[in-house]
């Protein structure tokens, strides 16, 4: 299984944190975003750099900056909308495209109904950004709509993954890195994750 678990202490601290059974919308949402922060910070540790002749305080310097900067970061509606400040926070010239899909509680397909990608992915680094990796159907659904679209550099960061899931994005779509703070046990009967947050999109808009 291809995945990067983050074990940042506080990472995973958050997390735990995220898991108790009774947090509050406003802390889930709040944790949510730090979260992406941190995972964030880490996903992006090999963006490529170039060295920039500027014109230091005393005189001129090289520096590195960040080579090309295209960057889109892709929230999957609507969990992943509690992640985007997070991330924008480290990358606040991204451009974002949306995705919108609801997973059908029976049969556990996404079923899309939204698309706002931003133009030339081809030469952009796609961030998506969901906080649950459950049976996997979201992430690829997204992930071949970008691709259907030229892009072809391809990144997801989640809080939590199942196992089911990864298998799948890393079969469908093997050059895709997966960014996690926890690869958890199993699906249960419901396509929920074991031991899991639950709903995500849920506690994050308070909608139940
Ligand atoms: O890996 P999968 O089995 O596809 O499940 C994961 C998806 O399910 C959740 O969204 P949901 O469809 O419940 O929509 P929401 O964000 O509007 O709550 C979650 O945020 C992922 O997008
Ligand atoms: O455990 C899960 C699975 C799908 N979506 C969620 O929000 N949680
Ligand atoms: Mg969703």
């Amino acid at each position: 299984m291809k995945i990067t678990v983050v074990n940042h202490p506080l990472i995973q601290h958050k997390l735990a944190l995220l898991r108790e059974a009774d947090v509050s919308t406003n802390k889930f949402r709040l944790l949510t975003e730090e979260l992406a922060r941190l995972l964030a910070y880490e996903a992006t540790r090999d963006l490529p750099l170039e060295p920039v002749e500027i014109d230091g305080w005393c005189g001129k310097v090289t520096v590195q900056k960040v080579k090309g900067k295209k960057l889109t970061v892709v929230p999957i509606l609507r969990a992943g909308i509690g992640m985007l400040n997070g991330v924008l926070d480290l990358v606040p010239s991204a451009k974002i495209s949306v995705v919108g899909l609801a997973r059908n509680e029976e049969t556990l397909q996404p079923e899309p109904y939204f698309e706002k990608l931003v133009g030339s992915l081809d030469d952009r680094l796609a961030l998506i950004i969901d906080p649950m990796l459950a049976t996997g159907g979201s992430l690829v659904a997204t992930i071949d709509m970008l691709k259907r679209k030229g892009c072809t550099q391809i990144k997801a960061i989640v809080m939590v993954a199942a196992p089911e899931g990864v298998k799948l994005v890393n079969t469908a779509h093997p050059d895709v890195e997966i960014v996690a703070a926890s690869l958890d046990s199993h699906l249960n009967e419901h396509g929920y994750i074991i031991p899991g947050l639950g709903d995500a999109g849920d506690k994050i808009f308070g909608t139940k």
